[in-house]
């Protein structure tokens, strides 16, 4: 069966909540789809004013980040039953970003991955090189760690219905795409740890994306790849600009 196409923003540090509804505003007609699952992935804090903005269409909300333990003395930590509670159905798990100024670890993501799974929200997972290690050929070495650890003791059919995304560091924010050669090359890598990991059902169901300065030119290209389901998408996903990669065909 062929996986359905997921599109999710990842609007980072940007908008505050009365913002955050205009930008929803704006968005929703140009968003509607009827193939393509639409994210919007928000600041915890607008969490709540989107998701009531977004009632009645086609858009999901989903947060950036999640704390790993239910609930207690983790002051500024946002649990993940707060989360479904407030209406999130995923949320962005080790973002580079994540890794680089807030310490996470392949080992912090996997505890979140686990977490997420309990309480029913689906993981979109990161991953990808710097460019370091892209010059060094490390590239795929370095993706099938943070994919294996990531994973541990997720199960099959829990693997089967979360999203990886492939993010390469040098090509996030820097308007530097990479080419559909690489994003595609670096997809079917993953897949390929997911069929060793598990099974090739597996394989064949789990989506990955692809993210870093997608936009509405580059968008068609990346995912009509046969290992890109979609994208995972940082600046132009605060712009009208985000309808066109979503209906990108
Ligand atoms: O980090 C990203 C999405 O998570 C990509 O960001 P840009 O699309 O701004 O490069």
């Amino acid at each position: 069966m062929a996986r359905r196409k997921i599109v999710a923003g990842n609007w980072k540090m940007n908008k505050t909540p009365s913002e955050a509804v205009a930008l929803v505003e704006e968005l929703k007609p140009l968003v509607a789809s009827d193939d393509v699952d639409v994210v919007f992935c928000v600041p915890a804090i607008d969490i709540i004013p989107v998701a009531e903005a977004v009632k009645g269409t086609n858009i999901q909300v989903g947060a950036e980040n999640m704390y790993f333990e239910e609930k207690g003395a983790y002051t500024g930590e946002i649990s993940p039953a707060m989360l479904v509670d407030a209406g999130v159905k995923y949320v962005v798990l080790g973002h580079s970003e994540r890794r680089e100024y807030f310490a996470e670890t392949n080992e912090t993501v996997n505890k979140k991955v686990l977490k997420a799974f309990e309480h029913g929200i689906t993981p979109i997972m990161c991953c990808g090189e710097t460019l370091e290690q892209r010059e060094q050929g490390v590239t795929m070495d370095f993706i099938r760690q943070q994919v294996k650890v990531g994973l541990q003791n997720v199960t099959a059919d829990q693997a089967k219905t979360m999203v990886i995304a492939y993010e390469p560091i040098w090509a996030i924010g820097t308007g530097k795409t990479a080419t559909t050669e690489q994003a595609q090359e670096v997809c079917s890598g993953i897949r390929a740890c997911i069929a060793e990991v598990y099974d090739e059902a597996t394989a064949e169901a789990i989506r990955i994306q692809y993210g870093g300065s997608v936009n509405a030119t580059t968008a068609p290209e990346l995912f009509a790849q046969p290992d890109i389901d979609g994208g995972l998408v940082g600046g132009a996903a605060l712009k009208p600009d985000f309808g066109k990669i979503v209906n990108y065909k």
